[in-house]
This record gives C-alpha cells, sequence and structure tokens, in this order.
C-alpha cells in the first residue's frame, strides 16, 4: 500500500543506488541555510526504484528513515529529482521552492509534500507515495477510457486542487493524466506542483534537457514562448486541463502520434485545436471549445470549468438530450461583441465604477460611443455576464439601464485591453505592451514582448501608447536597424510594409505581407514589436510615389496588374497612334499619288492591313513584335 510506514529494520533489505561525487559542500550549505521546507538528510533517504522518468526528472520510488528516541519507521516516499541546474543557481531554484512548499503544503486535493534534499547534486522533491494515477488507470482498461461519470467527478476534484493553486498565484503547466494521482480512497490527487513554474528562468546546464515549459501534448500556445506569445497565465492551465479531460474521456492523447516539432506546428504556426467528442452535455463541450482559444483572455478560468463540471454532473442521457444540467445553460460561443462569454465573467462591476461602453475587440475606438463615461450606481444581476446595470450619465438626469457585457470598467484612466508604454523603459522588454487588468487601487497587470511573465506594478508607471488594430498597415521605424524579430526587405532593400493579422495578448504582432508572393514552405507572415513599428495609410503617404508604392503592399498582384494595364494602354495608344498616321498618310497619298487597283486607304476593306500597328522600340520588346509595325 502507498506511503505505508514499513516496520523498521536495521539494514533495509532493498537495495537502491549509490551515487558517486554528492556535492557535499553544497548539501551542507543547504542543510543549515535558513529554509522554512523541511531539510531530508539525503542519508535518510533510499532510492528503490525508479518509476519514471519525465521531461523534467525522474520519479523514484524511496524509503525515508526516520527515527527518534520513540521510534524508528521506514516510510515509503515518492521523489522527483529535478533535471540538474548549475550550481550558483540551486539557491535560487531552493528558494522558489521554499515558497511554493509553504503555499502548498497541506492543500486538499494536491499532493502530500515532504520536504527536499539534494541527491548527485539534484534537487529532490519528496513527497506522498499514491496508489497510481489515472494515467496508470486508463491503460489498465480495454480501450483506455473512463465514462463521462468518472471523468466530471475526477474533473471535479482536480479542478478543486488547481484552483487553490491558482488563489496562491501558482500556474501547474504540466496538467496530464500521469499526474493526476489516485490516493486510496479513489479520490484524484494533483501530482504535480508546478515545477515548470518553479523552474521558469534558472538556466539548464544541457542543452539536450527539455528547455519546454510543460509537456508538449498539453502545452498552450503561448507556453512553448510565453516571452514572445505569453505572457504565461493562469488560462494555461485551462488549455492543459481541457487536453487532459479530452484524453480520459476517449483515450487518445491529443496530437498523438505526432513530433515536438509537428505539434509546435500545429497548435503555435497554424493554430490548431485538439478534436472534442461528440455527445457531450452541450455545457461540457462549450466550456472544452473555450479552453482552446488561441488568445488566453477568452479561455475560461478554472473557477468556470468547475462550475460547469459540477453542474454537469448529474447529468442523465435519454430521448436523444441531457437532462438534469444544473444551473449552467449553454450560451453562444461568444458574446455577440466577439468577446467571449469567459472573457466578460473575468470582471465584474461594482457600484461605484467609472464605465464606458466597450469597443469590440481590434477595432479602432468607435467614434459614436454609447457611454463615453458614466458611473455604475445599480446593478440588477452583478454576477451574469448577460445581467444590466443602471449607469448615471452626467448631463442626463435618470440613470440609463445598459447591458453589462457592453460595459468595460475605466479604473485611474485606463481599462483592460488598452495600449500602454512604460514611462520608465528598463530595456529588458517592450516598452508597449496591453493591460489585462487594473485593480480598483491601481495595481496592474501589464504582457509585453519579452517577459514570460506580467508585468505588475501600479497605474501610475504607465501612461496610455498608440493603439494598434488588426488589418492596418504597419512598417519599421526608420531609427529600427536590428529589430527584435526578423522582419522582410523589398527589392530594393527598404523594410517592406506588412499587414497586422493578429494581435497577441502581450501585444506581439503577427504582420502578414500581401505584398509580398510567397513560394511553399517561404513564411509569409512575421512577428513585431510594436514599439519598432509604425502605422502606414494610404491618405498620409506623402507624393504620388509613395502612394503607389503603398498599393503595392496591398496585394502581390498589383504590379503585374498595372503592368499589364500599362502594356495595354501601350498597345491602345499604338493603334490609335497608328491609326492616324495611317489616316494622313492615305490622305496625303489621295492627294499627291494615284492608287493601284484595289488598293484602299481607308482601312475598311483591304483584308488586315487594317491591324497594323505602329509601335515604339521598348513596347514591341514586350511584346515580343518587331518595332515599328505589329499585326
Ligand atoms: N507521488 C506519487 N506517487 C505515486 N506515483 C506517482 C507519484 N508521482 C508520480 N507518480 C507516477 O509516476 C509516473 C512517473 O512520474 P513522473 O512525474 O516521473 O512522470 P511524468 O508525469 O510523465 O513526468 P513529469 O512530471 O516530469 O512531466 C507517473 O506515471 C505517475 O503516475
Amino acid at each position: 500500500m502507498a506511503g505505508k510506514v514499513v516496520a523498521a529494520q536495521p539494514h533495509p533489505p532493498f537495495e537502491y543506488e549509490l551515487f558517486e561525487g554528492d556535492s557535499e559542500h553544497l548539501i551542507t550549505a543547504v542543510a543549515s541555510s535558513n529554509h522554512s521546507t523541511p531539510w531530508i538528510d539525503p542519508a535518510k533517504l533510499k532510492l528503490r526504484h525508479r518509476i519514471g522518468r519525465g521531461p523534467f526528472g525522474d520519479l523514484w520510488l524511496a524509503t525515508h528513515h526516520q527515527m527518534t528516541e520513540d521510534y524508528d519507521e521506514y516510510h515509503e516516499v515518492a521523489v522527483k529529482m529535478l533535471q540538474p541546474v548549475q550550481e550558483e543557481n540551486v539557491k535560487a531554484l531552493l528558494d522558489k521552492f521554499d515558497n511554493l512548499f509553504l503555499k502548498c503544503r497541506g492543500i486538499d486535493g494536491v499532493c502530500f509534500l515532504y520536504g527536499f534534499s539534494i541527491i548527485t547534486g539534484k534537487i529532490c522533491i519528496v513527497m506522498k507515495f499514491y496508489e497510481g494515477s489515472i494515467g496508470d488507470k486508463m491503460a489498465r482498461i480495454k480501450g483506455g477510457k473512463l465514462s463521462l461519470a468518472d471523468v466530471l467527478r475526477y474533473g471535479i476534484q482536480l479542478a478543486q486542487g488547481i484552483l487553490e493553486l491558482h488563489a496562491k498565484g501558482i500556474r501547474v503547466l504540466n496538467l496530464k493524466p500521469s499526474n493526476f494521482l489516485l490516493d486510496k480512497n479513489g479520490q484524484a490527487i494533483l501530482g504535480e506542483v508546478g515545477i515548470p513554474y518553479l523552474l521558469l528562468g534558472i538556466p539548464l546546464p544541457s542543452p539536450d534537457v527539455s528547455p519546454k515549459l510543460g509537456t508538449p501534448n498539453y502545452m498552450a500556445p503561448e507556453q512553448w514562448q510565453p516571452e514572445v506569445r505569453g505572457p504565461l497565465s493562469l488560462e494555461a492551465d485551462s488549455w492543459g486541463f481541457a487536453c487532459s479531460i479530452l484524453e480520459i474521456l476517449t483515450g487518445v492523447q491529443p496530437w498523438c502520434g505526432r513530433g515536438v516539432e509537428e505539434i509546435y506546428d500545429s497548435v503555435v504556426r497554424k493554430q490548431e485545436k485538439p478534436l472534442i467528442p461528440e455527445g457531450l452535455p452541450p455545457s461540457v463541450e462549450n466550456v472544452l471549445h473555450g479552453c482552446f482559444d488561441y488568445d488566453f483572455r477568452n479561455r475560461p478560468l478554472m473557477t468556470d470549468i468547475l462550475h460547469v463540471f459540477k453542474s454537469s454532473h448529474n447529468a442523465i442521457y435519454c430521448d436523444g438530450g441531457w437532462t438534469g444540467l444544473g444551473s449552467v445553460t449553454t450560451s453562444d460561443k461568444s458574446s455577440g461583441n466577439g468577446y467571449s462569454e469567459w472573457f466578460l465573467l473575468k470582471d465584474h462591476l461594482q457600484v461605484g465604477d467609472m464605465v464606458r461602453s466597450r469597443k469590440p475587440p481590434n477595432a479602432c475606438k468607435s467614434k459614436n460611443m454609447d457611454v463615453p463615461e458614466a458611473i455604475v450606481v445599480g446593478l440588477e444581476r452583478d454576477t451574469d455576464q448577460d445581467g444590466f446595470v443602471l449607469v448615471r450619465i452626467h448631463g442626463i438626469h435618470d440613470p440609463l439601464r445598459v447591458p453589462i457585457s457592453t460595459l468595460e470598467r475605466v479604473t485611474f484612466g485606463l481599462a483592460a485591453g488598452d495600449w500602454v508604454r512604460l514611462k520608465e523603459d528598463d530595456k529588458k522588454h517592450s516598452p508597449v505592451g496591453l493591460l489585462h487588468s487594473i485593480d480598483r487601487d491601481g495595481s496592474v497587470a501589464v504582457g509585453f514582448i519579452g517577459l514570460e511573465t506580467f508585468w505588475k506594478g501600479d497605474s501610475s508607471e504607465l501612461q496610455m501608447a498608440e493603439s494598434f488594430f488588426v488589418g492596418q498597415f504597419v512598417r519599421l521605424k526608420a531609427n529600427v536597424l536590428s529589430p527584435r524579430f526578423e522582419w522582410p526587405r523589398k527589392r530594393l532593400g527598404a523594410w517592406a510594409t506588412g499587414k497586422i493579422w493578429q494581435i497577441l495578448p502581450n501585444g506581439c504582432l503577427i504582420v502578414k505581407f500581401p505584398g509580398r508572393l510567397t513560394f511553399g514552405d517561404e513564411c509569409s507572415t512575421s512577428l513585431a514589436d510594436p514599439a519598432e513599428v509604425e502605422v502606414v495609410s494610404f491618405k498620409t503617404c506623402p507624393g504620388m510615389v509613395k502612394k503607389y508604392q503603398h498599393l503595392e503592399d496591398f496585394h502581390w498582384g498589383v504590379r503585374p496588374l498595372l503592368i499589364a494595364v500599362g502594356v495595354f494602354t501601350a498597345i491602345k495608344v499604338g493603334v490609335l497612334a497608328g491609326k492616324k498616321m495611317g489616316r494622313s498618310k492615305a490622305k496625303k497619298l489621295h492627294s499627291s499619288v494615284p492608287l493601284n487597283d484595289g488598293q484602299r486607304v481607308d482601312g475598311q476593306s483591304s483584308g488586315n492591313s487594317s491591324n497594323q500597328v505602329w509601335f515604339p522600340p521598348s513596347v514591341a520588346n514586350i511584346l515580343g513584335v518587331s518595332a515599328g509595325s505589329a499585326r
């Protein structure tokens, strides 16, 4: 049985691996340092055998020898031996672990941690040994999948544990069935306390060691490159959780059979989503669907998932439909104004809040805002995005009743989604980013390119920045010599102009270049730092040449089309000129030279002679005919 107390024996009867070269000085230094996490003497830990090897290290079944005057006991424990880190980073990692340990020890539904140790210079997390995992259970069942009722039951237990970690600011980032443990009562326990998050920013000595912030099959798009597509948010766990639920429901791992590069290509580049099986209660299907939104701001939080799972737990399928679905209703996947229902649930208005009309995402500020500025004076249903609020607008006597989803809170002049710039540029990241949240006390969370996590500070450190929108044309500013991301050039070496195709949650622009013809696998998009680009518009392009050059940026076909039109016009002009010249020649001939029999000069009935036109040599060259005349 897992975690049992083994009878005291002077010499443990099991074999364990002996490691050479333990960093004695490191152990002594760490053991004597002021850590609140229990230090476990490596001499008291006997590794028995390795249970598994994951991207973040090996898992060992071990025995922990505890001896006092009253007892002498051996406990079975699980030891997660992390990948080695450079010696100078050990202290930083242990400080992080200390913080994590204090936050998550004793949370119901999360694996119990005993302490840490160091074996062969590798940090070891010592935790309770459980019966097995949901992954193991699936492997034993024919078809490898569990019933919907079991999935929802386990899902609820796990979501509760994850929610508690989230409440303490911990992102798990490695949710998967093999990390969902089962205790002796059959309860699902979260077996991962956020090791990827712990390792964030700690350089690993070997480039071969997985640099990924999670397990590829379960990783959200931003998890692959958090400093480029991030920041890492709580909603990254919604993606991983949904991947795990799909796997438990279907018995098939997301992106099964694909290599790491292929998964990256599907999830990050092509923005594909794992397939959701049919036949689920609509609210469960809806929340899972929401978990796979590319923009994490539109994903549900763990609390939303928990709510849906709880409400659907007792659902029964009969007569072609689901009954007993609790209080959750399935609304349209988006709120109709471009924001997902999950997005709108993230901020709750209160009486006294300053509000304004919410502009559609990626749209220029509405010119005719219904509510440019107002104060909330009453709430009809404060927890629901379908509710209404009463707002007082300056100059209007009676309060207006407005749908809550059409309003956004403005605090200290800022609202979530605004483009902001740091007043003091710290050079470590882009100075321009997107505001994610602003509390009523002015504390803010901002996504900046170059940061893996949110920048946290005060609204007084920010100023409004120029906004960018999907569909705008942009080019690198003239003073940018080496851009943060690769940027294509035009034929003559000038930077190309591109069109914003998508805006990531940290303000990173995904730009397409419709003016460039690309072939095969050649990448047609680039990333751009909003601080390095400027908007190009037809109106503001000075002079005809620049205007024409901007026209070429709209589509690569503009140039060939204009050449064709030019050639066609030249032909037309040539024909007309030819006719004119012919007529004047004929007139001259009429007046001075007698015509031979059957010859006509008016071009009406002399066979092909009327098609004889004169071309200047340059046009004739393009057409492939001899200069002078052609048919
Ligand atoms: N505390 C534990 N008690 C019992 N079994 C465990 C415990 N922790 C993990 N396991 C089981 O051990 C196996 C290996 O775990 P390990 O954590 O090494 O692999 P992983 O989850 O694939 O990798 P990683 O967590 O590094 O991504 C898993 O299948 C898991 O079910």
